[in-house]
């Protein structure tokens, strides 16, 4: 396994890399074949930092074109739980008005920042918009949030690992692990 450095920190792997790219694989066959001969630009749009690992991965397997947005959210700072506040850190730079929007997520938790961004981006007038994410939580408040294309449904445990953190770390594991409840408890 990659990521033997971190093995002191991690309980157990949840997804390996090998499951993570196989599912980026077909997730984006879907996409694909869904989005194929659209005449509307299809834009993908990020949601930084967590899903920085999923969106690199999943354009470059797309066979359809896109152009590529980034928004920087956060609402856990430091902590494992929701601040229950949205901050944009980073807005899109284009107009998506009459596009075809696809909104990139690492997770889905308490569906808080999801359904924060679906709102946002509905304001801005696109033609549809479509929901890919690696993960997602039993127990999500917000449960009426459309997931459109789903990799994963993990525990309801705290997760680190492509593109995910604790307090900033762990994103560059090619896996998604569970961290030892000593390394957030104090
Ligand atoms: O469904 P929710 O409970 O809202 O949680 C999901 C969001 O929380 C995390 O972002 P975070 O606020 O940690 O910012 P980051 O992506 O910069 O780590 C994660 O990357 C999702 O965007
Ligand atoms: O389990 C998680 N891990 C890391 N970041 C998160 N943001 C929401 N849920 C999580
Ligand atoms: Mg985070």
């Amino acid at each position: 396994m990659n990521g033997e450095w971190y093995g002191e920190d991690i309980e157990r792997v949840v997804v390996s890399a090998e499951a993570i790219q196989d599912k980026v694989t077909e997730l984006a066959e879907r996409v694909s074949a869904d989005l194929a001969g659209s005449e509307e630009d299809v834009i993908l749009v990020g949601v930084f930092k967590g899903a920085v690992m999923f969106m690199a991965d999943f354009a470059r397997s797309l066979t359809v074109p896109v152009k590529m947005e980034f928004m920087a959210l956060s609402s856990y700072g430091d902590a494992t739980t929701s601040s229950g506040t949205v901050r944009i850190l980073k807005d899109i730079d284009s107009d998506i008005k009459d596009k075809n929007v696809v909104i990139v997520e690492d997770i889905i938790d308490s569906g808080l920042t999801l359904s924060w961004l679906l709102k946002y981006l509905e304001g801005h007038a696109p033609k549809s918009v479509t929901v890919v994410s690696m993960l997602r939580k039993p127990g999500m408040q917000h449960t009426d949030i459309p997931v459109d294309y789903l990799g994963f449904d993990i525990p309801n445990e705290f997760v680190v690992g492509y593109g995910l953190d604790f307090a900033e770390r762990y994103r560059e594991l090619p896996f998604i692990g569970v961290l030892k409840p000593e390394v957030y408890q104090d």
